[in-house]
């Protein structure tokens, strides 16, 4: 059985590596122009239209010129139109074979209408000017694809790594996890890993956004390390990023097509396949719009009937009108602000997972953000250790130190590395079955003796009555400073309390305000922390409502109840530990996201760096976005709007139909890219 998994597993790994290797450009650019066509790239279509202008040209030169014979110039323009309606009649047969309706195929229809007519002028200026078109759209929508591809080209294929005491270069897809890297100095780095030897600043803008190198050093625990998510900032480094100065060794932790790197690829693509709501309007909208114009356009080829002009005529006016009402540009408008949306977030280290959140993260009314990690360091560190009565200071750390060392809860590590600290060379016995008691503290035995360690809530349900007075004043003094302060109880006697503290980000008081200038009103810290020390922090940052003492699920409540309020409300966590109240939320949005694979798969929208400054700037753009949506919606709606009374009537001919059709395509891919240059 897992034998099997194994083997499914291995060739899964298998067919993605071949694919990694071979296929990432074409993997890039999919539902792009068939690329390799003919061999001239991805340029192709364009080519092909350039092509399909000359031959309409030259048909129009000689159509003109006494001396030619009259066919070579209707040879002339069924050449142009073979070479301009190549692509549009792949396109539209792909389509129809798998039972959809492209708009091409209306065009398509349009020109076969027209030289059906003989207007073998008219058909070819069609579909040149209807190929161009097209080709300048795709070539448009691959630059904000290329955008992003270029910032993940930067995995080097080969690494260094150390075999029996000698340097040999692997590619990077026989790497596995545990070998030993070395990285050489102003290089790539070609895995995922923690740093063992050397120390240098590591450029990571290509994931996280940060154009700051972030300095690295060595784990000193580094044998034992296995969890890159684990990993403090300065002990981890992600395959494509580039080395500074020094040269590095680093422990691979991550296979090739696991790295950060290669998730992060891989979401962005899905993300910009996933429709937005106004998308699924306007796809709504056109399953209905479709129909009915060509209800109309077939009834108006047989306006003659009523009208005193030739079948011709009739024809040529409802040829004119399908062109004028076809409703490409409406179909473009929001995939290609969603497309260069997400590509400008994610060169920013920001992660947008499809149209939803884009569309949603303008519209956020209030933000709840978690305490420990989100808008604190989440290091927090020891500061006091208060023994009552005739115990010492050096029990009391001894208890607390062995007992804390099996929690992995931050509050944990402060008090092993405090405590232990003070306690210098002093022996500390090991502790043994630790429980976790959620939002309340610890329990364990040591020494024969049944420890707890915890908050007041904890020792309320244990003794069945309050604290004692002197603890209770003594902590609340304390937590009034924005110390969390716990309780060391052995058997049946109070040891006395221990505090620590953990300091706000030092971007976390800007970016507040920053938000608040943007119109958020409500910015909510959730924190199963103290109420005082959650006042305490909130104070200095600009928190409207701190919110201490919850439990899980009442942080899914609070979001409920702010929902109900305001609307749209944003979380943003770790990803890890408020991953329902993410759930809950209108959007999730995980903070450090690089790294942890966790963050990266629940979250709508993912900070790769471990920084809150990005925030602003990802609503900002989000705004944006919705903006440029709406502006497109009426470029393409107005230009409809125009269009059809002026065919119907006659007052222009299909080609300034076609010029008009073409030209509010290609200028809702224009003002979509505006996307990529934005900045907040
Ligand atoms: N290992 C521990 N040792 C001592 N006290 C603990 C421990 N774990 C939890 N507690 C107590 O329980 C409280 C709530 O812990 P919980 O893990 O729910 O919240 P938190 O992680 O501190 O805050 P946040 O919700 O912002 O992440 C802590 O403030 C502390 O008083
Ligand atoms: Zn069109």
């Amino acid at each position: 059985m897992n034998n099997n998994t194994e083997d499914i597993q291995s060739k899964e790994n298998l067919e993605s590596n071949i694919s990694h290797k071979n296929n990432r450009k074409a993997q890039l650019s999919q539902n792009q122009v068939p690329s390799g066509f003919l061999g001239l790239g991805e340029n192709t279509e364009l080519y092909f239209a350039i092509l399909s202008g000359v031959f309409w040209m030259l048909g129009v030169v000689f159509y003109f010129s006494i001396s030619a014979p009259q066919n070579i110039s209707t040879i002339l323009y069924i050449t142009g139109a073979f070479f301009g309606g190549i692509f549009t009649f792949q396109t539209a047969g792909k389509a129809l074979l798998q039972g959809e309706f492209a708009i091409d195929f209306l065009m398509l229809f349009a020109a076969v209408g027209a030289a059906i007519l003989e207007k073998w002028g008219e058909a070819s200026l069609l579909l040149f000017l209807f190929s161009l078109g097209h080709a300048l759209e795709h070539h448009a929508m691959n630059r904000a694809k290329k955008s992003i591809s270029a910032l993940y080209n930067l995995t080097p294929p080969l690494a260094l790594i150390q075999r029996k005491g000698e340097l040999i270069e692997i590619h990077i897809d026989e790497l596995e996890v545990g070998n030993i890297i070395v990285v050489k100095p102003n290089s790539n780095i070609a895995a995922d890993g923690v740093v063992i030897k050397g120390s240098s600043a590591v450029d990571q803008a290509n994931i996280t956004g940060e154009s700051l190198p972030i300095a690295k050093h060595p784990n000193e625990n580094w044998q034992n390390e296995n969890d890159i998510s684990k990993l403090l900032p300065e002990h981890r480094v992600f395959a494509g990023t580039i080395n500074g100065s020094g040269a590095l060794e680093v422990k691979v932790l991550k296979k090739a097509q696991d790295s950060t790197l290669a998730r992060l690829i891989k979401l962005v693509k899905e993300a910009e396949e996933q429709k937005s709501p106004t998308q699924h309007l306007t796809d709504k909208f056109e399953k209905y719009y479709v129909p009915s114009v060509l209800v109309v356009v077939v009834l108006l080829m047989f306006a003659f009937l009523v009208l005193d002009e030739a079948f011709q005529d009739s024809f040529y006016r409802a040829m004119s009108v399908l062109i004028a009402a076809s409703p490409c540009a409406l179909a473009i408008s929001t995939p290609s602000a969603v497309l260069a949306g997400i590509a400008r977030a994610a060169r920013q280290g920001v992660l947008i997972k499809g149209g939803r959140p884009l569309e949603d993260l303008g519209e956020i009314r209030a933000i709840a953000f978690d305490k420990t990690g989100t808008l604190t360091e989440g290091r927090p560190i020891l500061t006091h250790a208060i023994p009552f009565g005739k115990i010492t200071k050096s029990h009391l750390l001894k208890v607390a130190v062995s007992v804390e060392a099996l929690s992995d809860h931050p509050l944990a590590a402060a008090i092993v590395i405090g405590g232990k600290k003070e306690l210098g060379d002093t022996p500390i016995p090991k502790a043994e079955n630790l429980k976790s008691l959620t939002a309340r503290g610890i329990k364990a035995y040591w020494e024969g003796s049944v420890v707890h360690i915890g908050n007041r809530r904890l020792f309320e349900e244990l003794t069945g009555a309050d604290v004692p007075e002197i603890i209770d004043s003594k902590m609340q003094e304390l937590e009034e400073e924005g110390h969390t302060s716990m309780i060391i109880h052995q058997d049946n006697e109070y040891l006395g309390i221990i505090a620590a503290m953990d300091i706000a980000r030092p971007e976390a008081a800007a970016t507040l305000d920053a938000l608040k200038k943007m119109g958020i009103k409500r910015m909510v810290m959730l924190t199963g922390d103290n109420q005082k020390v959650a006042v305490a922090i909130a104070k200095s940052i600009g928190i409207t409502d701190p919110l201490g003492s919850l439990f899980p699920e009442d942080k899914v409540n609070v979001i409920d109840q702010l929902k109900q309020e305001l609307g749209n409300v944003a979380m943003v966590g770790d990803g890890v530990n408020d991953a329902p109240a993410m759930a809950r939320s209108t959007v999730g949005i995980a903070m450090g996201a690089a790294g942890s694979d966790v963050a990266l798969e629940t979250a709508d929208i993912a900070l790769m760096a471990d920084r809150l400054d990005n925030l602003p700037f990802a609503i900002g753009l989000s705004r944006k976005a919705k903006q440029i949506i709406k502006q497109n919606l009426i470029i393409s709606l107005g230009m409809v709007v125009l269009l059809v009374p002026l065919t119907i009537t006659g007052t222009i001919a299909i080609g300034p139909a076609v010029v008009g059709h073409e030209g509010s395509t290609l200028l809702v891919v224009l003002n979509a890219l505006r996307l990529l240059k934005y900045k907040i």
